[in-house]
């Protein structure tokens, strides 16, 4: 659907990429099995396995919405602790949405001061922005070059190091594993390997190597993704505090000091919109996740051959001109109608789209939903002092996700 979308210089540029990608080795770099890069028929299963069980362990459920405003207790005491002077939000966001995979993987939470979560959680945001240095996507199309990129070492050395950490925290669930009780996907993912194996099926999907990468690409894809669009969205409430003013101000006149639950979103037109607004313009994923065609097919004249790989860039849909008003600039409104209602975006598409579409969208919606509302009624977000609000910088730090450049903010008590 969204390559419909896409105009026709943005297909010469796809094109162009195809080129370039036709000997991309994803497979190569990053992540040999599990449930991004799986393929053949191990995708699917994987996929579907992950949805079933993430749903149970609490996406998109009560479950879920328990796990996040837990951690939003947390978060807030880490905000609170800086009295409301300058600090990094990086780190502290980053800890806060790992622990929702944690609790969902594991089953439990980490305490930010442990340091097996601190090194797993920093290791896996490092990958990322590896992921998306110029030296590893010309790796992708040379991967001769390997032996002399620094960070290809490093990318290495980082997915060794966690699928050397997994594996420890598994053996630790195997050894307590209650098939009557799971505690989360990994206990799921063991039963289910177990039940196989007694039936006489050795050779499934479901093994040790498609456990840790499954477990590695849920972290990797679901937490510097939420952590990040969080962080953009706390920035543009300091940026314009006249937007800010207006979601305090709906959230006051809405909820006011009551803990804001997933339930509330419809009610909370205004901040919905912020937030749909944060994630169009940040275009945290631009150019999404390579994929290939699985047919011969014919996009608007040209032709593209079975199995070529295709990078569907979101930017060229989230920053259409012919989709947005204001393309380029912080626009609410573009999700809201002449009555201030919330309406939704055929051209929204920073989820992407289509059979591989992100995994983990309704989780991602309610965590952004569940921590934005409830940081923005506690605290007022502001520049540190010294810094005006034209001075914050709105340009991105470019890896395999746009990340804010470096930067701090104040978080100043509203209670
Ligand atoms: C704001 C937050 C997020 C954004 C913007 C986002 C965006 C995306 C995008 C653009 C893709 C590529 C889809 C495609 O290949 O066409 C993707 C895939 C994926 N996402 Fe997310 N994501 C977010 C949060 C999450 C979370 C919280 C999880 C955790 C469960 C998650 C898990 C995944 C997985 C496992 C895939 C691969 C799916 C597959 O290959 O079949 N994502 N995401």
């Amino acid at each position: 659907m969204y390559m419909l979308i896409i105009k026709w210089h943005i297909i010469v540029n796809i094109i162009y990429l195809l080129i370039l990608h036709f000997e991309l080795s994803w497979k190569q770099t990053t992540f040999s099995t599990g449930i991004l890069f799986a393929n053949g028929d191990s995708w699917k299963e994987m996929r579907r396995f992950a949805l079933t069980n993430l749903r149970d362990f609490g996406m998109g459920k009560k479950g879920s919405e328990e796990k996040i405003l837990e951690e939003i207790h947390y978060l807030i005491e880490v905000l609170e602790k800086h009295e409301g002077k300058a600090f990094d939000t990086a780190q502290p966001v980053l800890y806060a949405v790992s622990n929702i995979i944690s609790a969902i993987v594991y089953g439990s939470r980490f305490e930010y001061t442990d340091p097996l979560f601190t090194g797993m959680a920093d290791r896996a945001n490092e990958s990322i922005r590896l992921t998306g240095s110029a030296s590893i996507q010309m790796y992708n199309m040379f991967p001769w070059l390997g032996p002399w990129i620094n960070n290809l070492t490093r990318l290495k050395k980082n997915i060794a190091d966690m699928k050397m950490e997994v594996t420890k925290l598994v053996r630790v669930l195997k050894e307590t594993l209650n098939p009557q009780m799971c505690r989360g996907f990994v206990d799921s993912f063991l039963v289910r390997k177990q039940t196989l194996e007694e039936s006489g099926n050795m050779d499934s999907f479901y093994h040790d190597d498609n456990l840790v990468f499954s477990v590695g690409n849920l972290f990797g894809a679901g937490t510097d993704t939420t952590g990040t669009t969080l962080r953009w969205g706390l920035l543009l409430m300091a940026k314009y505090p006249h937007i800010q003013d207006q979601v305090q101000e709906e959230i006051s006149r809405v909820l006011g000091s009551r803990q804001p639950l997933a339930e509330d979103r419809m009610n909370l037109p205004y901040t919905d919109a912020v937030i749909h607004e944060t994630q169009r313009l940040a275009n945290i994923v631009p150019m999404s996740i390579p994929h290939t065609t699985s047919r011969d097919v014919t996009l608007q004249g040209y032709f593209i051959k079975k199995g070529t790989s295709v990078i569907p860039l979101l930017t060229s849909v989230l920053q259409d001109d012919s989709e947005w008003e204001s393309p380029h600039t912080f626009n609410p409104s573009h999700f809201l109608d002449e009555h201030r209602r919330f309406v939704k975006r055929g051209a929204f598409m920073a989820f992407s789209a289509g059979r591989r579409v992100c995994l983990g969208e309704s989780l991602a919606r309610m965590e952004l939903f569940l921590f934005f509302t409830s940081l923005l009624q506690r605290f007022h977000f502001s520049p540190p002092p010294g810094v005006t609000e034209d001075d914050l910088d709105l340009t991105p730090s470019v890896g395999f996700t746009l990340n804010p450049s470096p930067h701090q903010l104040c978080a100043v008590s509203r209670v």
